[in-house]
């Protein structure tokens, strides 16, 4: 099982969401301001966007969002119903896995893109409890562009919801129990227009 530096923990104390059966920190500035927009664009530019279909009732639908995933050589991966086929690592990529690795003490060998070209992108109610994560998974989460809005919703205790604004260069980061009592999403919007990149880092058994 994979744990979270000592040192980050004490570092990041301050970032704690006050979730019960959670561990989820936001890092509202992880990627320095000056630096957001050429990575945006070069990643928007050079990921090897893809537009998956769900089914749903019966028929094949559009995905609300582009998706993409990189992961390191023989990882294959199950999500959203799919059975996915890493691509190569992009530089890009590289540099942000390196500086998560060093910053949180965790590994991750590969990583989910998604864009959201506009508002009416999303993501719906789900958790990140895929059998490869493992118990305790940590999910890094890295987000650029357009803030958007994030919810939780605890699995057996209704009432328990948490919102919150995820802005351009933040990290969420999800570990501990998250997974397996909370689910969450990026839901749908009429407020936000300019396209969103989201990266979660993760770690494939
Ligand atoms: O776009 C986001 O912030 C959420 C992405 C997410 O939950 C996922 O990829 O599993
Ligand atoms: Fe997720």
């Amino acid at each position: 099982m994979q744990d979270l530096s000592t040192a980050f923990q004490k570092q990041f104390a301050s970032f704690l969401l006050p979730l019960p059966d959670a561990t989820v920190y936001l890092i509202p500035a992880f990627i320095p301001a000056e630096d957001q927009l050429a990575l945006q664009e070069a990643l928007t530019q050079k990921v090897a966007w893809r537009q998956e279909k769900i089914r749903m009732f019966g028929k094949q639908i559009d995905q609300p969002r582009l998706t993409a995933w990189y992961a390191d050589a023989g990882k294959a991966y199950t999500y959203s119903g799919l059975i996915w086929e890493p691509l190569p690592w992009l530089p890009e990529l590289t540099i942000l896995r390196t500086a998560l690795q060093e910053l949180t003490g965790a590994s991750f060998n590969s990583v989910l893109l998604n864009l959201y070209r506009h508002g009416q992108d999303s993501m719906g109610w789900h958790a990140d409890d895929e059998r490869e994560l493992g118990q305790n998974p940590i999910i890094a989460s890295v987000s650029l562009g357009q803030e958007r809005t994030f919810s939780f919703r605890h699995r057996q205790q209704k009432d328990l919801k948490h919102t919150l604004v995820l802005p351009s260069g933040s990290l969420l980061l999800m570990a501990g129990p998250t997974q397996h009592f909370w689910l969450h999403q990026l839901p749908k919007t009429t407020k936000a227009q300019q396209p969103r990149l989201n990266l979660t880092f993760r770690f494939i058994y």
